[in-house]
């Protein structure tokens, strides 16, 4: 992982101002998996944030032969599909591919453009168990082989004659009806995806897609049907805001109090999420792109009840943060993680600080209000990191967040846009 990075955070303060939300990392990602469909042309993305999961996908992209450049400052990324051709070079190596999930996303175009692709490692958070069966079986269903090398630990496909056919999903997975629609873009014939994904990253893809000629119907109804088109072309696209990257920020004003205006915040991808928010005492007024958020330090919290779900339920990775804002919530809060498993290893991180929290399996009490206080503690996950330094901005003396790489995973410039807000954050690099 190179260098150590970690989050170094006083709390106390309350957040004034303006932040801007990044483009939406489960978008971007998918996105550059999309655009290796292309053979020709070049693709250009914009608002693409400055995350390690985007530095991930583009080096994956370049191992497999396309050409990308990251225009950083502009947040655009111009990528050269065209001599993607070589099925010697369809592999995903763990080296890359086990840093980030979005690894699996690069199946589809070189099962189009390679006839094969040997997937060597998937990473992404550490959840608990997350399979990946929609996708391979999904694949398989759609004409590819997909064989498992047990001793290697490796996934091979084989793809020379894909088709179009019939698909269940016995969960809305995200990134699983992403790739299936991926995978019958160009398949000919018709796909239809049963129990689909609603998330709005999902029809920011589909609308890629179908600007790259793709014919894709039924976005957001849980029922798509795709019809095989012969070949897609290159495109232009700005990516959607980050729906987590705006809760996070909301939440962190819940907690601190103060009134932030978050640039690019679509109050409607929040989801459930909003309403929660509001019961425990935020305010929202959504003016045009940008999303006003206030809470009054002198009104204390009120405590709340989750439960996680598919969209517009409330989200899995906004729980991490939820868990950190109950802490201070007058009474107790429950909270039921019904995707991941693993999501809780946050509890006792948060406890070390002083926060009452009790798991059981997937539940978990959180019995507020407690007095945080700072210490050195472990971010087990991308969001377990974020919701740990929400809870430093509130913490009597100094909170270390680290690993810092696993909140880099997926937000960009993390302390610079909270420290613009007031906040007592530093991202500190030893070499
Ligand atoms: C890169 C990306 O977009 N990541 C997001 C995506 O992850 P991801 O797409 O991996 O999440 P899924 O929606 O697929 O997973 C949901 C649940 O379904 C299960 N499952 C999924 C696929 C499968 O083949 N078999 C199976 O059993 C998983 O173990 C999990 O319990 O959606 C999650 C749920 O909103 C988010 O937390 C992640 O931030
Ligand atoms: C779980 C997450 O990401 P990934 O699926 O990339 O691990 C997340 O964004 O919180």
């Amino acid at each position: 992982m190179g260098q150590e990075v970690r989050y170094r955070v006083r709390g106390g303060r309350p957040l004034s101002g303006t932040a801007f939300i990044q483009g939406a990392k489960n978008a971007v990602l998918p996105m550059i998996g999309a655009a290796l469909l292309a053979a020709k042309g070049r693709t250009v993305l914009r608002n693409v944030p400055v995350i390690e999961d985007v530095y991930r996908s583009l080096e994956l992209a370049e191992h497999v032969g396309a050409k990308v450049e990251f225009h950083e400052a502009e947040r655009t990324v111009v990528i050269d599909a065209s001599r993607l051709n070589d099925p010697e070079r369809a592999v995903l190596p763990a080296d890359i591919a086990a840093r980030f999930r979005g690894s699996v996303l690069f199946v589809p175009a070189l099962m189009h453009r390679t006839g094969r692709a040997r997937i060597e490692g998937v990473g992404g958070c550490n959840l608990g168990s997350r399979n990946l069966d929609f996708h391979y079986r999904g694949f398989a269903r759609l004409g590819a082989e997909v064989t498992e090398d047990l001793e290697r630990n490796h996934i091979n496909v084989e793809a020379s004659n894909l088709r179009g056919g019939r698909l269940y999903l016995d969960t809305p997975s995200h990134t699983g009806t992403e790739n299936l629609i991926m995978a019958a873009v160009l398949a000919p014939g018709t796909t239809v995806i049963e129990h689909a994904a609603l998330e709005p990253e999902v029809l920011d893809v589909i609308s890629f897609l179908s600007a790259m000629g793709a014919k894709i119907s039924g976005g957001g109804t849980g029922l798509i049907t795709v019809e095989g088109v012969e070949e897609l072309t290159a495109v232009e696209h700005t990516i959607m805001s980050d729906r987590i990257d705006a809760g996070v920020f909301a939440m962190t004003v819940a907690a601190t109090g103060g009134e932030v205006s978050l640039v690019g915040a679509n109050l409607d991808h929040l989801g459930v999420a909003r309403w929660k928010l509001e019961q425990m005492g935020v305010g929202f007024s959504q003016e045009g792109a940008v999303l006003h958020v206030t809470r009054d330090p002198a009104v204390p919290l009120r405590p709340i009840n989750a439960v996680t779900s598919p969209f517009p339920g409330f989200a899995t990775d906004l729980q991490s943060p939820l868990m950190a804002l109950a802490t201070l919530a007058e009474g107790e809060s429950y909270i039921h993680e019904a995707i991941y498993d693993g999501r809780f290893a946050l509890a006792d991180e948060l406890n070390k600080m002083g926060a009452k929290i009790e798991v059981e399996g997937t539940r978990a009490i959180v019995h507020g209000t407690t007095h945080l206080r700072g210490t050195e503690v472990i971010a087990h996950d991308l969001r377990t990191g974020a919701a740990l330094v929400l809870a430093g901005l509130v913490a009597e003396g100094e909170t270390i967040v680290a690993p810092g790489y696993l909140v880099d995973r997926g937000h960009a410039q993390f302390a610079t846009r909270l420290a613009a807000l007031g906040a007592d954050v530093e991202r500190v690099v030893a070499s």
